[in-house]
């Protein structure tokens, strides 16, 4: 089976910095790929490739077979990939319910139903119903990542980038976290998440691929991965 995504020779320079040292990398339909590796590593720049905030000084990204590589972000996101970012986005001065609407009204036209057809419906799937009619601003840190990953879902991509969705969270929001990702892949959304919680990708992820200074050294079972010497070399004192 074709992959959904498909990297090759990714590379992105920052000047003289080297964050990324031509990936390959593929996401499989229905799959939630971990992407792992030490600070610094290149994982954030990985997505921001893929999602258009960056342009590649090489390399390609392929989406359903389409070469997306350098397009405009709205553009990708139209295509069907959504994201979230390290910090919940939000209006701060707008209710729940109406960022959730904002946020579908600028989803794909192309995609097929929609698992949650009302934005009610993608509010009571992560559990905010009954904040609804609060104003985002004020919610409280655990809440708002949900709203996060609302707002991602309302642009209904059929594959989600999730940038360390559990950061900041606590044991139970992080449980709810797992157990509202883990449906996805039923809901026909495959996943690619990047954390540094390795309990939490051990829950998440069948396949792990670890990054290191801009290059991927490893890529396999989880289990697998997390027992290969190079990945434990770069964890050294780590998190690991
Ligand atoms: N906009 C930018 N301008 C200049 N350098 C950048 C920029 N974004 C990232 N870098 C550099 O690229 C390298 C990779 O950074 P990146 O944020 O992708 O790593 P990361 O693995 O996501 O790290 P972390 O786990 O700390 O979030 C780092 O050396 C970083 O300083």
């Amino acid at each position: 089976m074709r992959p959904i995504l498909a990297i090759s020779g990714l590379s992105k320079q920052f000047g003289g910095v080297t964050a990324l040292a031509g990936v390959d990398l593929t996401v499989e339909e229905g799959e939630i790929l971990g992407v792992v590796g030490p600070n610094g590593s290149g994982k954030t720049t990985l997505f921001n490739v893929v999602t258009g905030v960056h342009k590649p000084s090489g390399g390609t990204v392929l989406f359903r077979g389409r070469d997306i590589t350098g397009l405009a972000p709205h553009a990708i996101s139209r295509t069907g990939i959504g994201y979230t970012f390290q910090q919940a986005m939000a209006f701060a001065g707008l209710g729940v319910l109406e960022n959730v609407q904002i946020a579908g009204e600028h989803a794909r036209a192309t995609g097929g139903a929609s698992p949650w057809p009302t934005p009610q419906a993608l509010l009571d799937f992560v559990g905010l119903s009954a904040l609804a009619g609060e104003k985002a601003g004020v919610l409280p840190f655990g809440s708002l990542r949900l709203l996060g990953l609302a707002l991602a879902l309302a642009t209904r991509p059929s594959l989600l980038l999730l940038d360390e969705p559990a950061a900041g969270l606590n044991d139970r929001e992080t449980s709810a976290l797992v157990g509202l990702v883990r449906q996805l892949p039923g809901h026909g959304i495959t996943v690619c998440v990047i954390d540094h919680d390795m309990k939490l990708m051990q829950m998440l992820c069948r396949r792990l691929a670890v990054l290191d200074f801009g290059s991927k050294i490893a890529d396999g079972p989880t289990e697998a991965v997390l027992a290969d010497p190079k990945v434990l070399d770069v964890y050294l004192g780590g998190e690991l």
